[in-house]
């Protein structure tokens, strides 16, 4: 703003028509020259308040910061689940109004782990088919006997229209055609004598992701120990590739409440209204006239002791919804949050999310989350991201020790996290980038330590240690934190490392509240604020 001055400059030029401008008139009165002097000073101080209200408003954009954060980490390693928590935290009303479209993945996930137990238990499968991806040689010699379930083709019979459902549910998720028909109902499963399910527009959906093969990583200083059959795991006939949607899929409209349904999610257990349970087509009707022998099958002895024999620990997989089968199932059945965090679903691409989260005093804070497929064919998407992140969140799956990349059955997935972590590190572009490190699944490694699962089966340097989580969960510590030291390109940067379980819900929310106050404090730093 100009400020007016009060006294002339006497010495400039009279002929300047401005200054001119500004002068009293010769013959001003005391009362006129009182007023005139009454006004400059009035526009003096509207014209400083109007400068300091710029001065703020500009301290306030340079203090105003826009956050980028990367989720980094190997498939499975929970990176998704991480953002979900986020959204949890920072927007709880959106993450809620998704709920309802994660009721297909969720029916999928479901439908699949019946699958997989079917495949498991068929006289027809070669003993090591269905195994889990497994690394240790000695248990897949331990696998030899099998029991025989008597009930296998009844149960195959039974819960055969659940194949019918699985080919569906993939289809729909990975062509929602949400453009040109909005309004229609969300599923529609095919007739018998359909051939295949074309998409509308006749369309065919890249449906599946299946990795290709990618060389292996160099040696790292921590090696587990494989056997030479290990190849041929993972690779058999029966092994289900994981299903996956591409970031710019609309996936999601497919399966929120549809313009035919008048149902909110608070109404779901009244019977006021009408809702999907009321379609005839919706996959629910299937899922529930399979209940009762998915349930026979999943509590059958026979079962079990054939899965075990198999190493066939599926309550520890993705997407594990076995123990719910009758609320699932339910034809009101409406996704809670935690259903929601243990669905999976691959990622595929790069998803975005922002969040506005004012931090007063100092600041307001735009958070940009990055989550990326951590598969090895998805990893080449992560370097253009590395420019301008100002955090990486690293995730470690440390319940992996025992089990191989599905994209490569000669990696273990905990060698490869390894390596991967001291790639990250190593990484000139990420010298200023603040890292934290999520040793995840926690749980799990409990759960798996507790079953009896030997670490040093699978990591031989692990010699005669204790077997408990006190004792691997520091090994692991140690094993990333000395990756770090030796590999880093700055030394000077400290690592925060959390023993998570993303799935829970509590706790990493006080993980991220801490996650979020590194971040800031370490960019206030590099702003010179502090
Ligand atoms: N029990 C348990 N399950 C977890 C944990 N973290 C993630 N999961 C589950 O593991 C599965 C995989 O997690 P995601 O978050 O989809 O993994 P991701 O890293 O995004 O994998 P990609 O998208 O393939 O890169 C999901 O079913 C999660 O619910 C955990 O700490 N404990
Ligand atoms: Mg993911």
């Amino acid at each position: 703003m100009m400020n007016i001055p009060l006294v002339p400059n006497r010495r400039r030029s009279e002929s300047d028509p401005f200054w001119a401008a500004l002068q009293p008139p010769a013959n001003e009165s005391l009362a006129d020259r009182d007023r005139r002097l009454f006004a400059e000073l009035e526009a003096k101080r509207v014209s400083d308040g109007i400068d300091e209200m710029l001065r703020q408003e500009k301290k306030e954009m340079r203090m105003k910061q826009e956050i980028k954060i990367l989720l980094l980490g190997q498939s499975e390693s929970g990176k998704s689940t991480t953002l979900k928590q986020f959204q949890l935290v920072h927007a709880p009303a959106a993450f809620r109004a998704d709920r309802i479209a994660w009721r297909a993945v969720i029916y999928l996930n479901l439908v699949r782990s019946i699958r997989r137990i079917l495949d498991a238990i068929s006289p027809d499968t070669e003993d090591d088919d269905n195994d889990e991806l497994d690394s240790n040689p000695r248990s897949r010699h331990i696998r030899r006997q099998s029991t025989q379930v008597v009930n296998y083709e009844q149960y195959r019979r039974t819960l055969e229209p659940l194949k019918v459902l699985e080919e569906h549910l993939i289809r729909t998720l990975s062509s929602p055609d949400d453009e040109d028909e909005p309004t229609r109902m969300p599923f529609s499963i095919p007739t018998p004598n359909s051939q295949g399910i074309a998409t509308k527009n006749g369309r065919p959906a890249p449906v599946v992701s299946i990795p290709a093969r990618q060389p292996s990583f160099p040696p790292s200083p921590v090696s587990p120990i494989l056997s030479p059959g290990a190849s041929t795991i993972g690779s058999s006939k029966s092994k289900q590739p994981e299903v996956s949607v591409h970031n710019r899929s609309n996936w999601k409209k497919a399966f929120s409440l549809g313009s035919k349904i008048k149902s909110s999610p608070k109404s779901a257990h009244t019977n006021e209204i009408e809702g999907w349970w009321d379609d005839p087509s919706d996959p629910v009707h299937v899922l529930n006239a399979c209940a009762q022998p998915m349930l026979t099958l999943w509590r059958d002895s026979s079962v079990k002791q054939r899965l075990r024999e198999k190493q066939l620990r599926i309550e520890e997989s993705s997407g594990f919804f076995l123990d719910e089968i009758v609320r699932i199932t339910a034809l009101r059945y409406f996704p809670t949050d935690q259903d929601v965090l243990k669905a999976r679903l691959k990622t595929m691409g790069i998803v975005e999310h922002t969040f506005s989260i004012p931090d007063p005093p100092h600041v307001n804070v735009d958070w940009k989350v990055y989550d990326v497929g951590g598969a090895r064919n998805q990893r080449h998407a992560w370097a253009p991201y590395f420019e301008d992140v100002n955090a990486i969140i690293f995730l470690a799956p440390i319940s992996a020790f025992d089990q191989v990349l599905l994209e490569d059955p000669k990696v273990n997935r905990l060698e490869d996290s390894f390596l991967l972590w001291r790639s990250i590190v190593s990484n000139k572009l990420l010298m200023d980038v603040s890292i934290i490190l999520f040793l995840n699944k926690i749980d799990l490694l409990q759960a798996k330590l507790k079953a009896g699962v030997r670490l040093k089966d699978h990591f031989k340097q692990y010699g005669s240690r204790p077997n408990d989580f006190e004792n691997v969960s520091r090994y692991f510590q140690t094993n990333f934190t000395t990756i770090h030291q030796e590999f880093s390109v700055n030394r000077s940067r400290e690592l925060k490392i959390h023993f998570t379980s993303v799935t829970d819900t509590r706790r990493t929310a006080t993980i991220i509240q801490r996650v979020r106050e590194i971040i800031i404090t370490a960019n206030l730093r590099s702003i010179q604020l502090m």
